[in-house]
């Protein structure tokens, strides 16, 4: 056998390199009594609070670094602010709003800073971060017939979307386009149209879905891919067998996930691949099928095992998921006739109090999240040695949030201790899983809609 056989990549050094690291902190874990386990599992909301604010304040009047992610800042900070249920105060709040007002186009849409031009991804990011906020003055700031026809624009023939004019087409473009158009009710046909043999022309080999067709499957387009697809009322045309085998198989033994095959685990996963869980999750318990049973006769971590009422039919499926993200306003004028009718949505409809066994191992996730993501000065991040920033604390938090309500049918329910690694103050607001803002925030947006 040749040398060269025996030495190792610069990757698999870092890899290894990685994991020594990683399982240090879980063998000083285990070596320290419980009560000093559970400090080393709390999660330091203070800490980054104050980390979110002060990057905030940074997007003011006064910062003028020129940048095309603007948006993403306002959303990765007020969306984790959101889901430890705090808030900003009001001036900075108003600062904000004016801010993504002046990154409006006057033909709709949104760019990474003001005079920029429109881009899907931080028109998702303005969209989700002004829902968040949810007052009036936030909300009445959108231009929805204006965001339509951007949106109208970004459409291909091919059925998918480019990311901005003349720009790249992909699963992402598919993903904002459609949900910031479901969220704001201005959702038909014309959008929808072939969005679905787009995505399915994505679904690899190996069952995950990858950005453009050709490409390697990926945790971050799989998301996009599947929301999508329930969205667009389309979902049983994936392979969802195979694609739950690939999802499965992405969780590391560090208990976090990694984005696709042989790479490295990262805390911003938890979302990507731990939003298709939640995402599955109420697919499984729509279709009318009785829910995973707990196991070898076993409590969940909630409690005993109960049986889930199979209500759903095929129409309930896609009723459960969107709750009312799609509906329909009198006097529409684009055509919805396409679109999944959700008027009839009882809030507490889909509510079983059941509980569900994870697909994927929500304590291990969790305490990669806590220990080893976690800057207990504020802010998480990719892995240890890795420094925190806004986008890693967003997903870690929302990946947090699902893992906190992996064991629930109905994420409105307030989970069980035994549910929540570390201190039950650890547990975050539950987010609605298609658009990723907190649930409180989505339904908001829905009872002045159906006003
Ligand atoms: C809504 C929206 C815009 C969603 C974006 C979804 C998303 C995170 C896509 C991932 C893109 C990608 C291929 C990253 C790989 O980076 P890498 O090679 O640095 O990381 P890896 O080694 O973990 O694959
Ligand atoms: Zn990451």
């Amino acid at each position: 056998m040749e040398m060269e056989s025996f030495s190792l990549t610069v990757t698999q050094r870092d890899q290894i390199l990685v994991e020594q690291q990683i399982f240090n902190i879980f063998k000083t874990f285990y070596n320290i009594p419980p009560s000093s386990q559970s400090f080393m599992l709390e999660l330091q909301r203070e800490n980054h609070v104050e980390y979110l604010t002060n990057g905030l304040k940074q997007l003011g009047p006064s910062f003028c670094v020129l940048d095309a992610n603007r948006p993403w800042i306002c959303y990765w900070i007020l969306h984790s602010i959101a889901l430890m249920d705090e808030f900003v105060d009001p001036e900075l709040e108003d600062n904000t709003i004016d801010f993504l007002s002046r990154c409006q186009d006057p033909n709709g849409g949104y760019g990474g800073g003001p005079g920029q031009m429109p881009h899907l991804a931080t028109t998702y990011a303005a969209v989700n971060s002004l829902v968040t906020l949810g007052s009036d003055k936030a909300l009445s700031s959108i231009n929805r017939e204006k965001l339509y026809s951007f949106i109208r624009q970004m459409k291909d023939a091919s059925g998918g979307f480019r990311m901005h004019d003349a720009g790249e087409i992909d699963v992402r473009a598919c993903y904002t386009a459609i949900s910031v158009a479901s969220l704001l009710n201005i959702l038909d046909d014309e959008l929808v149209q072939n969005v679905g043999n787009y995505i399915l022309s994505c679904q690899t080999y190996e069952g995950g879905i990858s950005g453009e067709p050709g490409s390697e499957a990926h945790g971050g387009y799989t998301f996009c891919g599947l929301a999508t697809m329930i969205l667009i009322n389309e979902v049983e045309r994936l392979d969802l067998s195979s694609l739950i085998d690939w999802v499965v198989f992405r969780q590391g033994v560090e208990g976090g996930f990694q984005g696709r095959t042989n790479k490295l685990v990262d805390g911003c996963y938890s979302f990507w691949q731990g939003g298709i869980f939640a995402l599955l999750k109420r697919l499984n318990s729509t279709r009318g099928e009785k829910s995973v049973p707990l196991g070898d006769g076993e409590d969940g971590p909630d409690g005993p095992e109960t049986t889930v009422s199979s209500d759903a039919t095929g129409e309930g499926l896609i009723e459960d998921l969107s709750q009312g993200g799609s509906h329909i306003e009198k006097g529409d004028q684009h055509d919805t006739s396409s679109r999944v009718n959700v008027d009839n949505i009882d809030r507490n409809s889909s509510k079983r109090h059941a509980k569900v066994e994870p697909l994927f191992n929500s304590l291990a996730l969790q305490q990669y999240i806590l220990l080893c993501s976690q800057d207990l000065n504020g802010g998480l991040r990719d892995k240890p040695g890795k420094s925190r920033d806004h986008y890693h604390t967003c997903y870690c938090l929302s990946g947090l949030s699902v893992c906190q309500r992996s064991w629930l049918e109905d994420d409105d329910s307030p989970s069980l201790p035994r549910a929540v690694l570390g201190p039950y103050s650890n547990l975050l607001e539950p987010i609605h899983p298609l658009y990723n803002v907190v649930l409180d925030c989505f339904w908001d947006l829905w009872f002045q809609n159906v006003q």
